[in-house]
């Protein structure tokens, strides 16, 4: 790049302000939303349509681009940001932000609807992708083009209710700072060369587009979306710091303002548009930046490395202050110019606001001022049209004036003629005079004296004629213009009088028709309604012979039902009856058999107590059998045991005897073992039975016991049952009269039911045939009513008929009396028009006898004051002198006004669309007035 280009681009430029204006929604479509925002995109103009005071004003604001509802995302960037994009490859810092009201499209305007090319061919991005989308993908495509080292870092802030959030912080450090945002917010720091920078905000260094892409999204699902209320001058004093650089910086930027084009609106859009304009005027020095070089980078990231190792070290000490004492020292600075800083603002704030206040004073004082303005064109509007139309008429006048003075110099012409004719004429009796003189000199004297007298005679002809002249022209344009004005009037009286005529006629032809119509409308409408009533009668006839008809079927059905109904009722009650008595006799069976069932039970109950009473004893016998039978089992057990014993010993003995010799020594022991055994067996045995003694008498006592305690039980139980059955005995047999009764009860309840059913059907029947009869009584009432109402309509139509001929009878006499007296008042009108026509004529008359009265009067006055030469005597011999005739001067004389204006007007039509045409009533031009 050259020094003076360079040059040039470093000097101050405005901030460049876009306008765009964001389509119609589907709902502001749908509810058919005024549109107040007019885009020229070709003019780079905005027109806002306002309505003050029931007068609409266009405001209109030029921007550096304007791009309407219509303009594409691609259109914008290719238009407005590719230029900016390059400026950023060259080296400069810009930005690019959107600046406008709630849903008016930064974002769509800003990302887009979708910010990855996730489809379209060859890494194409979406029609709807917006500015950050694009200019990534220029900036890498333009890097990657150009096969040099580059290195693009990312950051991604989010500044939202006066807080710094690192969109691209790592999780667990923006999970704590959510928890401890009072301590983890990013503060703002001054860069020292006049710039802000966000201390601590998270770099990521990126390769491609894809990965910016990737951040976007990782940070973006970051962002806080909830809506708030802020304080909005507490968007906005971080992100006044934040762009401080870019407005009025050394950065190049770029605002997209954002409207709606809708009504609703309207008081954002002009404050959008308000600041948007004044934007344009902001001036930035944008430099271009040094190129980092790598080994730059390197060392700027090993400085970066060793910061960041000297945090992680202060943060594992943790003796008290976790960051190192020299940066401490270095905030603690920047904290207090910034606090200096702050105030400054707020008092730059304070004054600021107070110099809106006063704009808006002014710009309400102006909006009054503009509205009295309107209101003063207005009235000028007004004022102006009145006196177009005043200009007009007298423009028309003035034209007419020019006309009729035309036709004045056209006669006065006429007459210089035939005066310069017989100043001619004059000249050659003069000359012929002189000649006489020459022959007649005895004559001069003479001459001289009738030059005199001609000369005297002249200058009163003169006067006389200019005089006559005069008055003449001042009565023929007073009578003119009466004349012309009378025409018109007469005229317009005539028109009036026919036009009323005409729409009379037309009106009463109309009224006629009318009436002649509604009568037969009306007619038919009775035809109609007659009709109808023919028909509802047929109809209401019908139905209530079907009425009757179905009275009558209803009637014989219900006799017919009745009867059939109380044949099954005689036959229900019968059976019940039956029934009844069958039941109370099995209701008797079943007491009687329940008395006896309970005598037997009571007899069972005694054959079982003896019974068991048996079976105890038999137990008892049995237990002492058995306890006889086990003390005699333990005899004959002891008595066999010493049997066995005996038996035992003395075979023992007798084969001891025997075998003593043979197996002394070794049986021995045998015997000894086997005597052990036995021995042993025995008392076994012996306590075996013992037990089984004790066992059988603990269970002999035991079944004692029990048969006793069961004895006693039973006897118990059996005098219970007895009493139980004696009571249920008693029960049952008052239960058995109760229902006797009570079956009694319903017997006769049953009867009186059969009695009033009887009476009810008696008293049914007698009542349907009485229904029967009202309502046949009832049915021929309502068919005499309609043949009544019938006649009543047919005399009420006739007589509305016969009203109807005889009103409309009464209008047509009424129309045509209205004629008759119109006429007759028209053939009036015309009658005076032709009276006052000929009052006009007669003062035409009039006026012509008064001009001859002058004329005579002239004559008159000429007599008298006309000096007529009288010869002397002394007159030479007479010469024929060559002296034109009196014809010829006759032929001199001008032709009569009238005739004169007439060519005048012949030869000079007077062009104008407003002259009066020929009026249809007789008048009198001004034909006798010369
Ligand atoms: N130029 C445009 N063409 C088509 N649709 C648009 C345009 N501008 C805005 N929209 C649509 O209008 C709606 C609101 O736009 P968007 O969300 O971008 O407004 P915003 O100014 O970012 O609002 P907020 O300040 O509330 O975030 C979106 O549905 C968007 O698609």
């Amino acid at each position: 790049m050259s020094f003076s280009s360079r040059f040039e681009k470093e000097k101050a430029v405005n901030v460049q302000v876009l306008l765009r204006c964001r389509p119609f929604s589907d709902d502001e479509l749908r509810s058919n939303t005024p549109q107040v925002v007019t885009c020229n995109d070709y003019q780079k103009e905005v027109a806002v349509s306002q309505t003050i005071a029931g007068k609409q004003f266009d405001r209109v604001f030029t921007f550096d681009k304007v791009f309407g509802p219509s303009a594409k995302q691609k259109e914008l960037y290719d238009q407005a940001i590719t230029p900016i994009v390059n400026e950023v490859l060259e080296g400069f810092n810009c930005t690019i932000f959107a600046y406008g009201q709630t849903g008016t499209g930064k974002t769509y305007t800003m990302e887009g609807e979708c910010k990855r090319a996730k489809n379209g061919p060859k890494g194409q991005l979406p029609t709807d992708a917006g500015v950050i989308p694009r200019a990534i993908k220029q900036i890498f495509d333009t890097l990657e083009s150009q096969h040099t080292e580059y290195s693009v870092k990312v950051t991604f802030l989010e500044l939202y209710n006066e807080e710094i959030t690192d969109l691209l912080a790592p999780e667990e450090f923006s999970k704590f700072a959510l928890e401890d945002k009072q301590k983890k917010q990013l503060p703002l720091m001054e860069d020292g060369k006049g710039g802000v920078l966000v201390r601590g905000l998270e770099e990521e260094i990126v390769t491609s587009a894809d990965e910016i892409f990737s951040l976007l999204e990782r940070g973006s699902s970051k962002r806080r979306t909830a809506e708030t209320l802020l304080n909005k001058q507490s968007r906005d004093s971080k992100l006044t710091r934040l762009l401080r650089d870019s407005l009025g910086g050394r950065t190049k930027t770029c605002i997209i303002a954002t409207v709606s084009p809708s009504v609703h609106c309207l008081e954002e859009t002009l404050s959008t548009l308000d600041y948007a304009h004044r934007a344009k005027n902001i001036k930035n020095r944008p430099e271009v930046n040094q190129k980092m070089m790598k080994s730059t980078l390197i060392k700027d990231l090993y400085g970066e490395i060793e910061r960041l190792k000297a945090e992680v070290y202060a943060t594992r000490e943790k003796v008290g202050v976790y960051i190192p004492s020299e940066r401490y020292f270095k905030e603690e600075a920047e904290r207090k110019a910034m606090a200096d800083q702050i105030e400054q603002m707020g008092a730059l704030l304070e004054g600021n606001q107070k110099q809106i206040e006063e704009l808006l004073a002014k710009y309400d004082s102006e909006l009054q001022r503009s509205a009295d303005l309107s209101r003063k064109l207005e009235s000028t509007e007004r004022n102006l049209n009145h006196t177009s139309k005043l200009l007009a008429t007298a423009k028309e006048d003035l034209q007419q004036v020019h006309y009729q003075l035309k036709a004045n110099d056209f006669i006065i012409a006429e007459q210089r003629k035939a005066e310069n004719a017989l100043a001619h004429q004059a000249c050659v009796l003069r000359g012929e005079l002189e000649k006489s003189v020459q022959d007649n000199a005895s004559l001069f004297s003479k001459i001289a004296k009738e030059d005199q007298l001609n000369a005297a005679n002249r200058i009163l002809v003169d006067k006389f004629q200019a005089d006559m002249g005069e008055k003449i022209s001042n009565l023929c344009s007073l009578v003119g213009v009466s004349m012309k004005e009378q025409n018109t009037h007469l005229e317009s009286v005539e028109k009036i009088c026919k036009s009323s005529l005409d729409f009379h006629d037309k009106a009463i032809i109309e009224l006629k028709q009318k009436v002649s119509a509604s009568r037969l409308t009306y007619s038919s409408h009775l035809e109609g309604i007659q009709n109808t009533i023919r028909l509802h009668k047929a109809s209401s006839n019908a139905n209530l012979e079907e009425l009757s008809s179905a009275t009558s079927t209803n009637s014989c059905s219900l006799e017919i039902l009745l009867t059939v109904g109380g044949a099954q009722a005689n036959l229900i009650f019968n059976e019940l009856q039956g029934t009844l008595s069958n039941h109370r006799g099995e209701i008797a069976n079943f007491a009687r058999e329940l008395r006896e069932r309970f005598d037997s039970s009571l007899d069972h109950s005694k054959e079982m107590s003896n019974f068991v009473f048996k079976i105890l004893d038999d137990l008892r016998e049995e237990s002492r059998k058995l306890q006889s039978h086990s003390l005699r089992f333990q005899e004959v057990q002891s008595r066999s045991i010493a049997d066995f014993r005996k038996a035992y010993e003395e075979r023992s003995r007798s084969e001891k005897d025997k075998l003593i010799a043979q197996i002394t020594a070794l049986i021995s022991s045998y015997t000894h073992q086997q005597k052990e055994l036995v021995d042993s067996r025995l008392d076994g045995l012996r306590d075996a039975s013992f037990e089984n003694k004790a066992f059988l008498e603990k269970h002999t006592s035991s079944v004692i016991s029990v048969t006793s305690d069961a004895k006693r039980k039973w006897e118990e139980f059996s005098t219970l049952a007895q009493q139980d059955s004696k009571d249920g005995s008693s029960f049952s047999c008052a239960k058995h009269c109760r229902l006797e009764a009570i079956l009694q009860q319903c017997v006769n309840t049953v009867d009186t039911a059969s009695e009033q059913w009887k009476k009810v059907h008696a008293s049914v029947s007698e009542m349907s045939t009485k229904h029967v009869k009202e309502m046949e009584a009832l049915v021929r009432n309502a068919m005499e009513t309609n043949e009544q109402h019938d006649a009543e309509v047919d005399t009420a139509r006739l007589l509305a008929e016969d009203d109807v001929k005889m009103k409309s009878a009464d209008v047509i006499e009424l129309f045509d009396d209205l004629l008759q007296n119109e006429r007759e008042a028209m053939s009036g009108v015309v009658e005076a028009i032709a009276g006052h026509s000929t009052c006009l004529k007669q003062l035409n008359e009039d006026h012509a006898s008064l001009a001859s009265d002058v004329n005579s009067c002239a004559r008159t006055t000429f007599q008298q004051n006309y000096v007529v030469y009288q010869p002397s005597g002394e007159t030479p011999l007479r010469s024929e002198a060559d002296v034109p005739s009196k014809g010829m001067i006759e032929s001199l004389r001008t032709m009569p006004m009238d005739a004169l204006l007439e060519e005048f007007r012949e030869n000079n039509p007077y062009e104008s669309s407003k002259e009066p045409k020929p009026s249809l009533i007789p008048r009198s031009p001004l034909i006798q007035l010369n």
